[in-house]
């Protein structure tokens, strides 16, 4: 049974600073959300998780086994597409593939198979000859996820993946992970809520090192109701209001900027309340926890 289990988890850096503080959760197959603020402390949490850096509080458990004790149990079943993936420009796909599952031994045999389902995968067949050099942003990043597929992992870490790539880009690697999730599990870090909008069943969210949200989407988006508003205001009041009000998106229109407003209450008589969405109930969240301060 795929099942990750995080108990009271901290880490501590050398330097004294407390980047994850009490950390629980308790995770199955499917795609699991890990939003929160740049400096929230997701990378540190991903690194844990990885077996890269050891927590300095509570435990991790892997199919029920402590990682700290027992970590290669987990690496065996680990995909990890790091932060800040690097390629070798002067190969191509298919060679930097055929050499990480070397590095991650493999048996020879298998290799050759193995890296053509994953450029597969992750639709890179029909290019996998050339350079990564010559690679856009998002297909390395496509890289970054056949590496990761390589050993048909029960859990998958991949952290801000979508930083650095265009629109398109974005949506087509969103789709990916979709289509990968299946029995695995899917941590998928980001600070941007449209990048597991559509596909995370389940999202954790931390800010400050602590986690102050473990549910589904629609659990939290109940949250809000009640506290999002539209409110169409001249457009020279604009910078005023984002400085009064938590606004989760505005849009010019041709008679104002017509904003969304979170809050305890209505910014003004004449605003409209409104059901909230994901990027609502995320901004919300933060503001009642205090964590946007
Ligand atoms: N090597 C380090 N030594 C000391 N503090 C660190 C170190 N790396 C990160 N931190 C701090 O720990 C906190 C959490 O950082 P972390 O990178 O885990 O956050 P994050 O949520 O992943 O943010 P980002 O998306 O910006 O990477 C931040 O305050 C950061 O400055």
């Amino acid at each position: 049974m795929v099942e990750l289990a995080l108990e009271s988890v901290g880490y501590r850096y050398r330097g004294g600073h407390q980047a994850v503080t009490d950390v629980g959760l308790r995770l199955g197959p499917g795609i699991v959300g890990l939003l929160g603020p740049n400096g929230a402390g997701k990378s540190t949490l991903m690194r844990v998780l990885s077996t890269l850096a050891r927590a300095t509080a509570g435990r991790v458990l892997w199919r029920g086994e402590d990682i700290a004790r027992r970590p290669d149990a987990l690496r065996a079943e680990l995909g990890y597409l790091p932060q800040d993936f690097g390629v070798y420009e002067a190969l191509s796909a298919r060679e930097f593939l055929a050499f990480l599952a070397a590095v991650k031994s493999l048996p020879a045999r298998a290799v050759a198979g193995r890296v053509e389902e994953c450029l597969e995968m992750v639709g890179l067949h029909d290019v996998a000859d050339r350079r990564l050099g010559d690679y856009s942003g998002g297909m390395r990043q496509r890289v970054g996820i056949a590496q990761a597929l390589l050993n048909d992992p029960s859990l998958l870490i991949v952290d801000e993946p979508t930083v650095g790539l265009d629109p398109e880009e974005r949506l087509r690697f969103r789709h990916l992970l979709a289509e990968l999730a299946g029995q695995r599990l899917v941590i998928l870090s980001t600070h941007i809520v449209s990048d597991i909008e559509a596909s995370a069943g389940e999202l954790a969210i931390m800010a400050g090192g602590q986690l102050r949200f473990h549910g589904t989407p629609e659990v939290l988006i109940a949250t809000a109701q009640g506290h999002v508003w539209d409110w169409t205001v001249p457009a020279e009041r604009l910078a005023d209001v984002r400085a009064q009000f938590r606004v989760s998106r505005a849009q010019r229109r041709a008679h104002g900027v017509e904003v969304r407003v979170v809050g305890e209450r209505a910014p003004s008589a004449d605003a409209t309340a409104v059901a909230p969405d994901l990027e609502d109930a995320y901004l919300w969240l933060l503001h009642r926890t205090g964590a946007d301060a």
